[in-house]
Parts: structure tokens; C-alpha cells; sequence
């Protein structure tokens, strides 16, 4: 099947690159960039060398349309809202790695996005692409809307306690971690080597664009409204994030008994794994591969647990998870392409 990335000089763009190189089922056929089209992807790329051939092109939706069977567009939010409606009028697939169709309300997306939102009938047809809670969805669509990162290690290390009602729904508080590559290829004031070296900051609190994310998928899931308290933070490192989530438990549960939820809930996901009692993972665990890494503590004496929850952002993140979703789309093996075992130390 052919293959197109849109915002394919960009950090996601780049990984996809990676996973699909070798990915058995698919081909290349374009890679969009706005700033560097006409120039090779090794010249941006230079690790791809002898890997990707491939020279950027400029996007032009008349002319790329026939170019692949399946777009991914790996470009900042703002961007793929413009565009995507084309695609959908050929049906042609498209796995959007940005925030552009995530919200269903477009009021929300023009409050936390400060943009104007997609065309609502476009929204209507998008579909969550969070394959651990939503793979039946994700089967029959043919645009999704890929998680953000932080939603991504939060919403997977909440689903057991939410589907079993077992945690007081505005009580729910996330404290995030990200590397920087989670703020794109781009250099900015606050992302360079001397903003970010032996530091920690946190940043956009109450005011990130995740938090209507995560109480949209909440109140999906549950049928009951959240608010909930999200403070993000940029921490030095290149990839990775590590989600600490704190909720007040609806009824007394030991660890023990959360861990054997724990499993049975994610008994069949290949990316999702649990450590043992009193183990707590890191993000170098899962850093370059597909998984989501959970620890779990309940502590009896104020009756709240703990999840900690780590992802590769790059990966599970974004450009994995895509693939995850592509090849659900395409009927194929879920694993395919993202069997990659975390690169460490
Ligand atoms: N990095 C991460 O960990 C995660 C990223 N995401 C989302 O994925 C998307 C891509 O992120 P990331 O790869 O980090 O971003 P980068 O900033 O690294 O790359 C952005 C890409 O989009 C292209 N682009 C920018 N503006 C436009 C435009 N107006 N029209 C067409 N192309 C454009 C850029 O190309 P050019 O330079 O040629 O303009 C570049 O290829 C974002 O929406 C981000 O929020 C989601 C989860 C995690
Ligand atoms: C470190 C850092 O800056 N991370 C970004 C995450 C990018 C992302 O996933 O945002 P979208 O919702 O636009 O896809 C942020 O916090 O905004």
C-alpha cells in the first residue's frame, strides 16, 4: 500500500519514517514539507542515509491526492483542519497526528487551540484513534484522530479504574512529564540547549490543550463528566514521558487488588505492561518502542492511588500509535512494523 507524510521533515514525521521503512506492507510515495521542499530527507536526516532515498515535496492537496492510499499528516495543529476535508470527499484515509480533530465540540478546539476548528461535519467523522479503549472504532475509520501524548500515557493508566467506577471523577490530578522532542524539530526560546540543560519547568497550567482532551475521553468512557487538574512540564531529555496520575478511590482497593485489575484489563495488549508490586517503571524502559509501561500503588491511608505511566512520546506517543492505527484500518497484524524492542541504556 502506498504511503504519504505530510510534515514529513518534522520529529513524528521523521519517526514514521522509521517505523515504516520497515513496515512489510507499505511504500513511500511522498513526503510533503513546506520549508525544505526539493531537497533530499537525508539532507535533513542524515542518519537515514542509505535508508530513504526520498526527496521532499511541496504539499499541494490537488496534486497529492492520488499520490497514496493512505495519508499521515505529522504537521503542528492548525494545519491538517485545512486540508483534511479533501481527502475525506475522496475517502481517502487519513491519520492526523495533530490536535486538529481530536475535540468533537469545535467550540472547545476554538477555546483551548485559539484557532478556528475543522468543518464540524469533518469532526463528526473522525474517530479517536486510542486503539487500547477504542479498536472497534477504529476498525471501520477512515479519519483518526491520533492522541496527544500526554492523553496517551494518561488515559491508558486510567481506563481499568474508570471502567470499574472505582475513582471519584474530579478528583483525578496528572502531573506530566515530557522530553523536548515533544515540542517538534523547531528551535524556540524556551526548548534550547540552555532553557532546558539541568532544568525543570513547568508550563501552561490549567491552559494546556490536552486537559479537553482527556475530559472528553472520560466522559466517553464513563458517561459521567470530569474536571480534572493537569500540570505539564518540560524536563531535560530528548524523549519520553512520565504521567503521575492521583485519584481518590470511590472504594477501599489494595494494590494487590489493583494489580490484578490491572492485568485482567490489559490481558490482551501487547503494548500495554505492568510492573510488579513495588516496581515503578522509567521512561528509558520504553524509550524508541510502542509501549506503555504502568506502575500502580494504593495508598490505604488516605484511600488514593497512584499510577505512574511512561510512554515514548515520539512513538506511542504519536508516530507508533499511528501505525498501531493504520494497521487496524487495514485489517493487518496490530504489531506490525512496531515490535521494537526499547533501546537501553
Ligand atoms: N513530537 C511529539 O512528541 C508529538 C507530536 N504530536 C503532534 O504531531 C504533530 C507534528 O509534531 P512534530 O513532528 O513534533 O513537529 P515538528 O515541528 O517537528 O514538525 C512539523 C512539520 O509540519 C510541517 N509544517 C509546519 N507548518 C506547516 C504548514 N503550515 N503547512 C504544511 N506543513 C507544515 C513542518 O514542515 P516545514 O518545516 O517544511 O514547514 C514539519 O515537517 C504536531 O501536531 C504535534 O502536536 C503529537 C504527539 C507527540
Ligand atoms: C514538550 C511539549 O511542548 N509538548 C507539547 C506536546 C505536543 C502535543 O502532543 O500537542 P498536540 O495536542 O498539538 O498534538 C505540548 O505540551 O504542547
Amino acid at each position: 500500500m502506498k504511503v504519504g507524510i505530510i510534515g514529513a521533515n518534522g520529529y513524528s514525521g521523521a519517526e514514521l519514517i522509521r517505523i515504516l521503512k520497515q513496515h512489510p506492507e507499505v511504500e513511500l510515495s511522498f513526503l510533503g514539507s513546506h520549508s525544505t521542499s526539493g531537497t533530499l530527507i537525508t539532507e535533513q536526516y542524515p542518519h537515514l542515509e542509505g535508508i530513504s532515498e526520498c526527496r521532499l515535496e511541496e504539499m499541494n492537496v490537488d496534486d497529492i491526492l492520488g499520490r497514496a492510499d493512505l495519508f499521515f499528516f505529522a504537521t503542528p495543529s492548525g494545519v491538517a483542519k485545512n486540508h483534511v476535508h479533501r481527502f475525506v470527499d475522496e475517502e481517502i484515509p487519513c491519520i492526523d497526528l495533530s490536535g486538529d480533530h481530536r475535540l468533537k465540540d469545535s467550540r472547545l478546539y476554538d477555546k483551548w487551540y485559539k484557532y478556528s476548528s475543522a468543518p464540524t461535519s469533518v469532526l463528526q467523522k473522525s474517530t479517536y484513534g486510542l486503539p487500547e479503549l477504542f479498536r472497534e472504532d477504529i476498525k471501520n475509520a477512515t479519519l483518526i484522530a491520533n492522541p496527544g501524548c500526554y492523553p496517551t500515557a494518561t488515559l491508558i493508566g486510567l481506563a481499568p479504574l474508570l471502567k470499574n467506577n472505582l475513582v471519584h471523577l474530579n478528583s483525578i490530578i496528572i502531573d506530566g512529564k515530557s522530553g523536548v522532542t515533544g515540542a517538534g524539530r523547531k528551535a524556540s526560546m524556551g526548548t534550547h540547549y540552555c532553557e532546558v540543560n539541568e532544568n525543570v519547568k513547568a508550563y501552561k497550567l490549567g491552559n494546556h490543550q490536552h486537559i479537553p482532551e482527556m475530559e472528553q475521553v472520560i466522559q466517553t468512557y464513563t458517561h459521567s463528566d470530569a474536571t480534572i487538574t493537569f500540570t505539564p512540564h518540560l524536563v531535560p531529555m530528548s524523549r519520553g514521558i512520565m504521567c503521575t496520575i492521583y485519584c481518590d478511590l470511590a472504594q477501599s482497593l489494595s494494590t494487590k487488588d489493583a494489580l490484578e485489575l490491572y492485568h485482567e484489563f490489559y490481558r490482551k495488549e501487547y503494548f500495554v505492561r505492568i510492573r510488579q508490586e513495588n516496581q515503578w517503571p522509567a521512561t528509558k524502559e520504553v524509550y524508541s518502542s510502542n509501549y506503555c509501561d504502568l506502575g500502580i500503588a494504593v495508598d490505604e491511608r488516605t484511600n488514593r492511588i497512584t499510577i505512574v505511566s511512561v510512554i515514548d512520546n515520539v512513538m506511542k506517543g504519536a508516530s507508533g500509535q499511528a501505525v498501531q492505527n493504520m494497521n487496524i484500518i487495514n485489517g493487518w497484524n496490530e504489531q506490525t512494523g512496531l515490535k521494537i524492542t526499547p533501546v537501553y541504556p
